[in-house]
């Protein structure tokens, strides 16, 4: 498979990641049982991720978004621009925060403080992949779907220079 002349394999299957998907949300309406959360997605990569999980959800759920971005190509930028902030009122709120990626760590640090500084009565990190090696748990992350190795991944929402967000696998690039 070619995503904008780079090549890349099949590695995480829709099916796998509905299986998984179905797990989360269980644990995430036990977890959240008789309260009710926000849904903070971080665009644009967590898009698909979050409308598949919002739709698995039992717990009353509300949904917003930010849209922040690190990457360019297949690297990180080491920076963190807000293109779109938080709009939503979180004082009080229980926010589930839901990304499609954690990498180095970096945009959730950000994303962190903004939230926190709003005063939620809890914060959660949800996340579809995480790459431990490059992450090295520098804070916790309360719901991860799998965890991958160092290796640039497409599909199920993340991109490539924009494209490949519409595969409903995931795929990783070829060495
Ligand atoms: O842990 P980090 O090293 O910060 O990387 C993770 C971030 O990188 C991706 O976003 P990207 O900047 O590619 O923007 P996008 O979601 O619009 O594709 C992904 O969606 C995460 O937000
Ligand atoms: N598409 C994509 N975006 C990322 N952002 C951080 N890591 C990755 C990755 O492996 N793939």
């Amino acid at each position: 498979m070619t995503v904008n002349n780079k090549e890349f394999e099949r590695y995480i299957g829709r099916n796998q990641i509905s299986d998984r998907l179905n797990e989360l949300a269980g644990q995430i309406d036990m977890d959240y049982a008789g309260k009710s959360l926000v849904m903070l997605a971080v665009l644009n990569g967590a898009f698909i991720f979050a409308g598949d999980l919002i739709r698995l959800l039992e717990v009353d759920a509300e949904v917003s978004f930010v849209k922040l971005k690190s990457y360019r190509g297949t690297a990180s930028t080491g920076e963190v621009q807000t293109l779109i902030g938080l709009m939503h009122e979180l004082k009080d709120r229980e926010v589930l925060i839901v990304e499609d990626i954690i990498d180095t760590g970096r945009t959730m640090s950000k994303l962190l403080e903004m939230v926190w500084e709003q005063s939620p009565a809890s914060v959660k990190v949800c996340t579809l992949l995480v790459k431990p090696d490059v992450f090295k748990n520098k804070y916790q992350l309360d719901y991860v779907g799998f965890s991958i190795p160092d290796k640039f991944v497409v599909g199920y929402g993340l991109d490539y220079d924009e494209l490949g967000r519409q595969l409903p696998d995931i795929y990783k690039i070829k060495d």
